[in-house]
């Protein structure tokens, strides 16, 4: 036995998140008035997040960073499509969710662990960075706690997770007006470039360039397994820098 669900070496996450049921996160996502007052459990939604069927490419990516920068809110929105407003519910523990999305004619099963930022789960969060393909880093622009704590991230990153884990920094809540924001696109641009990662500016309410992220991701695991990433013909921020121009432009002239 490998320890997974479905033999798929997948695991049941070891602590749950408290949230309504993943159907009914569109607009009733605050309410409480589950049965006998308690949310349901993740082990009692559906479990058609986890599949059998093939795939060319399986990758684990985990999300990362402090409480509140919109980790569950870019993966429902890369997921589902949708935005969790309202009050905010903290994620207890770890969570995971697939998404399978197509690279040219490759078929890859994206993983998507959404980890709870608080210190607190810090220890259940670390066991999982060793087997993260890749890693998305979030900060949100109109918290700059959350900003300077990117630092302290990277170096927990460093100390848990393998050393060629594929690391993409997020600024989200890139919607935001520009009298809340707090951090600088540039200031954000500086770090990633200081510690040689991809970086953009995310919206989970708008779905600004949320697939954009996790195909750049898809991407470039699929050249490594290919083994075309040692000879530089795909490069994550190269790509990344080329795709986000491309929209400001499109965006420029329509
Ligand atoms: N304006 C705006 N608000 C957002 C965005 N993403 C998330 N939020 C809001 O930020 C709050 C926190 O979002 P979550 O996704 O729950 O944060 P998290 O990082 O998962 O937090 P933890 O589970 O505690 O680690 C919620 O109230 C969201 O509605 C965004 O892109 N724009």
């Amino acid at each position: 036995m490998d320890g997974s669900v479905d033999g798929s070496g997948e695991r049941e996450p070891v602590a749950r998140k408290i949230i309504p049921q993943w159907s009914q996160y569109s607009h009733q996502h605050h309410t409480h008035n589950y049965q006998n007052g308690e949310p349901p459990m993740v082990s009692q939604l559906p479990r058609h997040s986890i599949t059998t069927e093939t795939c060319d490419l399986v990758c684990k990516v985990m999300l990362l960073g402090d409480s509140g920068v919109g980790k569950t809110c870019l993966l429902v929105r890369f997921r589902d499509n949708m935005f969790l407003s309202g009050n905010f519910i903290s994620t207890v523990g770890i969570d995971f969710r697939n998404k399978v999305v197509m690279v040219d004619d490759t078929k890859v099963k994206l993983q998507i662990w959404d980890t709870a930022g608080q210190e607190r789960f810090r220890s259940v969060t670390h066991a999982y960075y060793r087997d993260a393909h890749a890693l998305l880093l979030l900060y949100d622009v109109t918290n700059k706690n959350s900003f300077d704590n990117i630092r302290a991230w990277l170096g927990e990153i460093k100390e848990y997770a393998q050393d060629d884990v594929v690391i993409m920094l997020l600024g989200n809540k890139c919607d935001s007006q520009s009298s809340e924001r707090m951090v600088r696109r540039e200031d954000g641009e500086r770090i990633a470039r200081e510690n040689t990662v991809a970086f953009m500016e995310t919206s989970a309410k708008t779905g600004q360039n949320v697939e954009l992220a996790f195909i750049a991701i898809a991407r470039e695991l699929k050249a490594r397994k290919n083994g075309t990433h040692n000879r530089s013909s795909f490069n994550v921020q190269e790509y990344v820098r080329e795709q986000t121009q491309k929209a400001t432009c499109s965006s420029c002239t329509s």
